[in-house]
């Protein structure tokens, strides 16, 4: 369900328009004036609890949470009803990195919990204040709450991708054993069809082994594809329109019309399927089609589990930011062929120069990842340096026994402790944004 953002515009207006300005202007006041004290009273508070350690133990990393509780507050308390929608996307945002940060709900609610209780002690004097402020923190809690909720929701479904890509890496004898079912399937036709009985029903395919594979599970793993619609409107056809139409047939009549047709149907049933699990291999395998690297989509589930292992192992990690410089002259000059075979080769160059447990994503693009597993900076930077040296001096074989030349820009974040694995991606791409702007061909540290 999308989150009603105009709703809860509206609600927001409504409960500044229910009390007095009298009564906005108080809370903004004890907002502003407390901003620091509250936040600092409202991570004491959480640190108290098991489940907050891993965060609150980091100074720096708490500091900054600190500031931005405080930049919450000033702004959630500040009484305009202007730039309410910022506001609400405000709380879904943050509901969004509390869910990729993993905080427990229960301790964000606990925090608010406080966090009204301190608001209360301080509005004690002005009349209905400290309610005005409570209920606004209860919405922006329910707002918040939503947004994780749907987060927590799609990083499961990449889970599950990505459990299924390890699960279903015997693609190539699932596939084999279709194929055989298929064909038994058109086997039992002919062999029904040989003997002439008049009246008899033909097997259908919808019942067959394949059939029943192909409803239960193959439309379930292929679901979407345009492949999955069309295997099923043949199927359709072939059980509706073209084995009726046969046993309507008296005995001895010609069906050489109908026998063609079936027979096309069957074919194309097999190409689809072929397709099917080809993409299938690409895609939910996790890769890149024209690269065979890592796909973006798995890079949220790989840098989680980076940073917990990080975290539990005190160990560092870093991520490169690589991108090709000037690639759209390649595709103007060679073609976008030529610039589809430099991109594999430059992703050739990268995964050559990982360990085995680093990984290489390509982010789309010119664009692409690596994920440096138990290195500190300097080992980070040395590589990045390696990399786009040894990219320099690679000839790039291009269609016709040309070749080319490529330089990249490469941005550096090690992990800083920062639960949150947008930020370090943030960290890395400004640090390539400043590689590209000091002249390219250039490695720049976050
Ligand atoms: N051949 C090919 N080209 C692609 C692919 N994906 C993106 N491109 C092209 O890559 C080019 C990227 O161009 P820009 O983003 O302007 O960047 P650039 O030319 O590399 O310049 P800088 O990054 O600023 O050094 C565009 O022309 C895209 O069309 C692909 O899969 N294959």
């Amino acid at each position: 369900m999308p989150i009603p953002h105009a709703r809860y515009t509206r609600q927001w207006a409504g409960l500044l328009d229910a009390v007095t300005p009298a009564v906005r202007e108080a809370v903004r006041s004890v907002a502003q004036g407390h901003a620091e004290e509250l936040a600092r009273r409202f991570y004491q508070d959480m640190s108290q609890e098991e489940g907050a350690v891993l965060f609150l133990s980091n100074i720096p990393l708490r500091q900054r949470l600190e500031q931005s509780l405080q930049r919450w507050m000033r702004s959630v308390f500040d009484g305009s009803s202007l730039q309410l929608e910022q506001k609400v996307a405000q709380q879904v945002h943050v509901g969004e990195v509390h869910a990729r940060i993993d905080v427990p709900v229960h301790l964000v609610l606990q925090g608010a919990r406080g966090l009204k209780v301190h608001l209360h002690q301080l509005l004690l004097q002005a009349d209905g204040a400290a309610q005005h402020a409570a209920v606004l923190v209860d919405l922006c809690m329910e707002i918040m709450s939503q947004a994780y909720a749907r987060s927590m929701e799609r990083t499961a479904r990449t889970k599950d991708a990505y459990r299924l890509h390890a699960i279903t890496h015997n693609l190539g004898t699932e596939r084999e054993r279709q194929r055989a079912a298929l064909l038994e399937w058109e086997n039992q036709l002919l062999c029904e069809l040989a003997m002439e009985r008049s009246g008899a029903q033909l097997p259908r395919m919808a019942v067959s082994d394949f059939g029943l594979w192909f409803h239960h599970k193959g439309e379930f793993v292929f679901r979407g594809a345009q492949e999955t619609r069309r295997i099923e409107s043949a199927m359709q056809d072939v059980d509706v329109v073209w084995l009726p139409a046969l046993e309507a047939l008296e005995p001895g009549a010609p069906r050489m019309q109908q026998l063609r047709q079936l027979r096309d149907e069957v074919r194309r049933i097999n190409y689809h399927l072929a397709a099917l699990f080809e993409q299938h291999q690409e895609l939910d395998a996790g890769r890149d089609v024209l690269t065979r690297l890592l796909n973006r989509k798995f890079l949220p589930v790989v840098l989680g589990k980076e940073m917990g292992h990080a975290q539990q192992h005190s160990e560092s990690f870093a991520v490169l930011v690589v991108d090709v410089d000037h690639f759209k002259q390649i595709n103007d000059q060679h073609g976008h062929d030529g610039g589809d075979r430099v991109l594999q080769q430059v992703a050739d160059v990268l995964q050559s120069a990982c360990r085995g447990g680093d990984y290489v994503f390509r982010l789309g693009g010119e664009e692409f990842l690596l994920l440096l597993v138990d290195v500190g900076q300097a080992q980070a930077v040395a590589l990045a340096e390696r990399l786009r040296q040894r990219m320099q001096h690679e000839p790039m074989r291009l269609p016709q026994d040309r070749s080319t030349q490529v330089t990249v820009s490469i941005g550096v974040a090690l992990y800083d402790g920062h639960p949150d694995y947008q930020r370090m991606l943030q960290r890395a791409d400004a640090a390539l944004y400043q590689a590209k702007e000091k002249g390219r061909n250039r490695v720049e540290l976050a």
